[in-house]
């Protein structure tokens, strides 16, 4: 299976409307260049992670144009399509940061809610709700395990997304530089520790004076890195051998060692 993921450059100089056309095209023409079976957006791309002051005035109906766009995007390639997240308008509760998932034919595959905000007691923290649910999307080659940027720093997560039968994790982030080693470490533990492939895509560029990690990065069921990008605007394509992770699995069987029932300290 060949994944595809699309490092988006988020600057302010360019508006969402354009952002928005440029990138269907994008996937469109990665798609059909890469021959790829599976295609990767960042998180939150249209207004960028930390442009907090456009959360609101641009979040969308789940079925928004961001929607729209990506499906038909998706349905023109022929491809699933991880479409990375929007700032999504519950109409009967707050704004949410939610990953969209289209399949080759264009339907609505997976819709996953942002489970941890970042922020801490300001930004994304405060200005949109927790999503509660874990996701997983079933292909016919794999089993996705979806999660969003911060989501990252939670193993507990990931366990749950491997017990639901997860075998790649697909991780859209619009992760900030200052941090890029926890970005790089975290995709790689979250390899090693589940035994599955990590897709994680990031956004480069600068906006609301933060400037991006970029970096995004495939790290296999060992925790090699298959590919990782640079700083900009880059697609990244790699060759995945969803096999692997039940080879990986068999020849060291360490999640079967888990202890589910340990006792807490004394005193
Ligand atoms: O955990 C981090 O350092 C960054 C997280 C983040 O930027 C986000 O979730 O939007």
């Amino acid at each position: 299976m060949r994944a595809s993921l699309i490092q988006i450059a988020v600057d302010e100089g360019e508006s969402v409307n354009s952002r928005r056309e440029r990138v269907s095209s994008l996937v469109r023409e990665v798609a059909a260049r890469e021959r790829s079976g599976l295609v990767v957006l960042p998180e939150l791309w249209t207004t960028g992670a930390f442009a907090y002051d456009s959360f609101a005035s641009e979040a969308e109906p789940l079925e928004g144009p961001t929607y729209e766009a990506m499906r038909e995007a998706a349905r023109d390639a022929g491809v699933w399509l991880h479409a990375g997240s929007v700032p999504e308008r519950d109409p009967e509760g707050p704004l949410y940061n939610t990953s969209l998932v289209f399949s080759p034919d264009g339907e609505l595959a997976a819709a996953y809610r942002k489970i941890h905000r970042f922020g801490f007691d300001k930004g994304e923290a405060v200005l949109m709700g927790a999503g509660s649910r874990l996701v997983t999307v079933r292909t016919p080659s794999t089993t996705l395990g979806l999660a969003t940027c911060y989501d990252l720093r939670f193993p507990e997560l990931f366990r749950g997304l491997v017990d639901a039968g997860a075998e790649m994790f697909v991780v859209p982030a619009g992760w900030p530089a200052r941090r890029r080693e926890h970005w790089l470490l975290l995709a790689r533990a979250r390899a090693v520790e589940d035994q599955v492939y990590v897709l994680a895509c990031g956004t480069g560029g600068t906006h609301a004076g933060v400037p991006q990690a970029g970096h995004s990065v495939v790290v296999d069921p060992w925790g090699e890195v298959l590919a990782e990008a640079g700083d900009g605007e880059e697609v990244l394509t790699v060759d995945v051998e969803p096999a692997k992770v039940l080879a990986t699995r068999e020849q060291f069987p360490a999640l079967k060692d888990r202890l589910l029932g340990m006792d807490p300290p004394r005193g």
